[in-house]
């Protein structure tokens, strides 16, 4: 390979077999469009089989190497389903990205053990089963890549949510453990921190004007960052120009998480 191909190679996913949990909208859909945008051939996991559907059909009208499944990735029975997808369908996996996410916003003393089962096992506990699970397939790609969405929230308090904020920092410690666990199986495993993204989940408390203030002012860019913003750092990560860098934690935020006073 001369060397201009190569470095065209360094900066594209060109190949790349990638899954993306969550990939319906949001962070999840910004994501999977970037992946198949640099080449890559992408499977979206969602609930909702009408969302795949419409989402599927317009990326086939533009010829882009898409699939989904519509799965609860909270439930491991749905796991399981989607492991053995991913070996019916490809028999390898070069990308996971680990992005389904949710939040119940309450003060710590509110919460049900429902809903404290609900947030652990959406997630955290698909995170790191389906790291387990699909494990093997992306220890036969020799580029193997793990994204783990994190947040801010798992850096820092926030008034969002102690269990979500658990969650969080847990994936950044899943990122760490994994990434040395793997390297001899050439896994690299990364992690993102995003602060407020423009998504459906976020313009749940964002379409408040005060609380939107609130974030702003804590934001030096003085604004809420957009889903592409956070799919071009996944994208960088997986890259073989990223090829060195594992087990870290980039937070994506305006400058958030460093800003004191
Ligand atoms: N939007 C934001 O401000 C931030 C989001 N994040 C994280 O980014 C990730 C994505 O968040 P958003 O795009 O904002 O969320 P979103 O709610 O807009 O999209 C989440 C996606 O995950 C899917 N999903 C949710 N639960 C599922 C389940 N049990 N099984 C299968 N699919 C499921 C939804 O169908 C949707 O496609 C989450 O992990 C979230 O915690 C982190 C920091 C900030
Ligand atoms: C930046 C945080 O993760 C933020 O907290 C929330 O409640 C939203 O759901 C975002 O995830």
């Amino acid at each position: 390979m001369n060397q201009l191909e190569s470095n065209t190679n360094r900066w594209r996913l060109s190949g790349q077999k990638a899954v993306v949990t969550g990939g319906t909208k949001g962070i999840g859909r910004a994501i999977a469009e970037e992946f198949l945008n640099l080449g890559a051939e992408v499977i979206i996991v969602a609930r909702k089989q009408t969302e795949l559907d419409t989402l599927l059909a317009e990326w086939h009208t533009q010829q882009l190497p898409a699939s989904g499944y519509a799965l609860d990735l909270s439930r491991s029975t749905d796991r399981l389903t989607l492991t053995e997808k991913v070996i019916e369908k490809w028999g390898r996996l070069d990308i996971l990205v680990n992005n389904v996410g949710t939040n119940i916003r309450k003060k710590t003393v509110a919460y049900s053990e429902k809903e404290y089962q609900l947030l652990l096992d959406t997630n955290l506990t698909s995170a790191f089963h389906l790291s387990q699970l699909l494990y093997p397939l992306l220890k036969q790609s020799a580029q193997g890549n793990i994204i783990q969405i994190s947040s801010v929230s798992g850096l820092n308090h926030l008034r969002t949510g102690a269990i979500y904020g658990m969650t969080k920092a847990a994936m950044i410690q899943l990122t760490k453990n994994l990434a040395v666990e793997w390297a001899p199986d050439n896994i690299r495993v990364n992690a993102l921190a995003p602060w407020y993204i423009r998504t459906p989940l976020a313009d749940a408390v964002l379409q408040n004007p005060d609380y939107l203030n609130s974030v702003l002012e804590r934001t030096p860019m003085g604004r809420v960052g957009e889903p592409a913003e956070v799919a071009a750092a996944a994208a960088f990560l997986c890259m073989p120009a990223a090829s060195y860098i594992t087990g870290q934690c980039l937070a994506i935020d305006g400058g958030f998480s460093v800003y004191g006073f």
